[in-house]
């Protein structure tokens, strides 16, 4: 456990320069990056350093519990790894009869809750965004700092590529982000098989598959958002394939005797602000936390006993606030900026009104087409797939592919209790696809109550908006996985396609009304963006500037998933960490200016 720097702790206890709440890609990276320039940072995180990761699974010491919302109707209730909490208190997952007196909590929703926050409990993959995704920012803000080619140069800044010969173009060989892609030296069936069919689907021989799995997908490439096909798949992993997170950055750079201090087991409670520091608006001065450990509901260790010690730690210049898409903006409410009508209905005093706060929650969606090979089979072949469907919203590739033995499903406690959960019978091979450039924007994260160790409700109201196209380009892609499950042939086939069920699939694959309906119950995420979007002055919903700065109070940032107008392409982790490395080069660039 690293101890505070004797550096970081001035004259006035608990005062430093910046305060960072949330360690994850984005905070990790600016109080890193602040600290770096030798300012002091205060770096406050409601986990701690417990290193149970044990791959895949989601331990209590490492992470938070969320349940929420698909639907605000009874479509909610038919997906089918529901989570209840039984009388005896435990968990128990299915969706049909649940035991007496079982409690609803909702669709389980995983979220890192450490030093490194999710990424360190993560898939790792690393997986940059379309260009229109920034210049989306450029085109509403004006900022051109935004542009495809600057974030290309923050990228390049961050990354610490392990896979590359050094000073191939676009990427980065001195940074800190370490990134590496495995190259597969041989494929065997059953990926072989299902590989090989995809290849054929894109007019590409299985000759080339090899090649295509070594593809880099990050590479710098004009037509990189049109293209289609196989791709390699890199990972946030250093060259030994060992997982690289926030937290390493952290840690390197307390090491290194920067002024950076880590205060864990401190859940921040509210921003404390001047109300009239900046003249006519407030100013952040400070942050008010509990000290103590597992303090929020979230928390599977947490008991009504916690209640942790009140602190309060003091900001000279600015607060950072990067406790990811679901806490930030809870945050935000409880210190008195966000609708109007949430917080007078729970007595919060209003500070600014700021509508979009928790609005314009977006996240990727996806859902596996289930095929069963006649035997068992381990080989994997790894890579991605990515495809262009007619209902792709910007005229660019739409739908990312994974494929592997076994089925992704979701998220569902791994301590629960239901004996009679399904599971999947051998041979199981899911082709797994997400939903990138979703148009649905209708999510939200709503207080429930003032209390800030209560969980807020998490609503995602899948579909409300963008349908067509949503809806559309998921029926596509389940029909094209059919006909890739349809296409292969003994010896590694022939495969029965078990989800979605359907008792007659057209010529194309399709199942029609009913392939919609199964998505609409069965389809999950876990890439909650945009919950306090940077957007252009003048727009009531626009919760932040170009600059990362909360509208209407002066010293107030938010760098973290929870920035992004529009979902950053198909995973968004990597877009954060540079978003935590473009937040510390505007703060630096405006440390010498006053915060008002
Ligand atoms: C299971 C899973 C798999 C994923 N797989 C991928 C993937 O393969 N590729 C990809 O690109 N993305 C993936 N993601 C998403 C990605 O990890 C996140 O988008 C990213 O980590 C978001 O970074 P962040 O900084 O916004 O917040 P987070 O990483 O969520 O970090 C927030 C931090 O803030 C802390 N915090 C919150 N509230 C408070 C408070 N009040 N006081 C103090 N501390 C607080 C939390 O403890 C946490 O450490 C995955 C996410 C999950 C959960």
């Amino acid at each position: 456990t690293p101890t505070p720097n004797s550096q970081a702790t001035s004259a006035a206890a608990n005062e430093y320069d910046y305060i960072v709440i949330g360690s994850g890609p984005g905070g990790g990276t600016v109080a890193s990056n602040l600290a770096r320039a030798n300012y002091t940072v205060l770096l406050l995180d409601a986990g701690d350093q417990s290193t149970a990761n044990t791959g895949g699974q989601y331990p209590a010491q490492i992470t938070w519990d969320f349940f929420v919302k698909h639907y605000a109707d009874e479509r909610q209730t038919k997906y089918s790894h529901l989570t209840w909490r039984t009388k005896e208190g435990a968990y128990w997952v299915g969706r049909d009869n649940p035991p007496a007196g079982a409690k609803l909590l909702g669709v389980y929703y995983p979220r890192g809750a450490t030093v490194g926050g999710s990424s360190m409990i993560n898939a790792m993959v690393t997986f940059l965004p379309a260009d229109s995704d920034w210049t989306h920012i450029v085109n509403i803000t004006g900022d051109q700092s935004w542009s495809p080619a600057n974030m290309r140069n923050v990228f390049m800044k961050i990354e610490h590529n392990n896979y590359l010969p050094k000073g191939t173009a676009g990427h980065g060989f001195d940074g800190f982000f370490q990134t590496m892609m495995a190259k597969p030296s041989s494929v065997q069936n059953p990926g072989l098989a299902a590989l090989n069919a995809a290849a054929a689907s894109f007019g590409a021989q299985a000759s080339q598959l090899t090649a295509m799995l070594s593809t880099d997908p990050n590479a710098v490439d004009p037509n990189r958002d049109q293209a289609t096909g196989i791709f390699g798949l890199p990972s946030h992993t250093r060259s030994n394939g060992q997982r690289y997170s926030s937290r390493d950055y952290i840690l390197d750079t307390i090491n290194l005797k920067y002024p950076l201090t880590l205060s864990m087991n401190s859940l921040a409670t509210r921003i404390l602000f001047n109300t009239t520091g900046c003249t006519t608006k407030p100013r952040a001065t400070g942050v008010e936390y509990l000290a103590g450990k597992s303090l929020y509901k979230a928390d599977p260790r947490y008991s009504p006993s916690n209640k942790g010690i009140l602190t309060t730690a003091t900001a000279r210049k600015e607060v950072i606030l990067s406790g990811g898409a679901f806490n930030t903006p809870q945050l935000l409410m409880l210190s008195g900026i966000g609708p109007p009508d949430q917080l007078s209905a729970l007595s919060i005093p209003l500070l600014v009104s700021s509508p979009g706060v928790g609005k314009n929650m977006q996240d990727n969606q996806e859902v596996p087409t289930v095929g069963q090979f006649p035997s068992a089979g381990m080989g994997s072949a790894g890579g991605c797939i990515m495809r262009k469907t007619p209902f792709a919203a910007y005229d660019e590739r739409d739908v990312f592919i994974m494929q592997f033995p076994g089925v992704f499903r979701g998220f569902w406690p791994s301590n629960q209790t239901n004996t009679k959960l399904a599971t999947d019978p051998q041979g199981s091979y899911g082709i797994s696809l997400v939903k990138m450039h979703p148009q649905n924007k209708a999510g939200t994260v709503k207080l429930l109550s003032k209390d800030p160790q209560d969980m807020p409700e998490i609503n995602f109201n899948l579909f409300k908006e963008g349908r067509d196209l949503d809806m559309g380009a998921m029926k596509d892609t389940v029909a094209w996985a059919r006909r890739i499950f349809a296409a292969i042939k003994a010896p590694a086939g022939p495969v029965k396609v078990l989800e979605p069920p359907c008792a007659s699939v057209d010529a194309n694959g399709s199942c029609g009304q009913t392939d919609e309906d199964w998505i609409s119950a069965q389809t999950f995420g876990h890439h909650p963006t945009s919950t306090a979007a940077i957007g252009a002055d003048g727009d009531a919903n626009a919760v932040l500037d170009s600059r990362f700065r909360v509208r209407g109070v002066g010293g107030l940032r938010v760098v973290d998933a929870s920035v992004f107008p529009r979902i950053p392409g198909v995973f968004p982790v990597v877009s954060t960490f540079m978003v935590g490395q473009k937040g510390a080069d505007v703060i630096l660039e405006d440390a010498g200016k006053g915060v008002c």
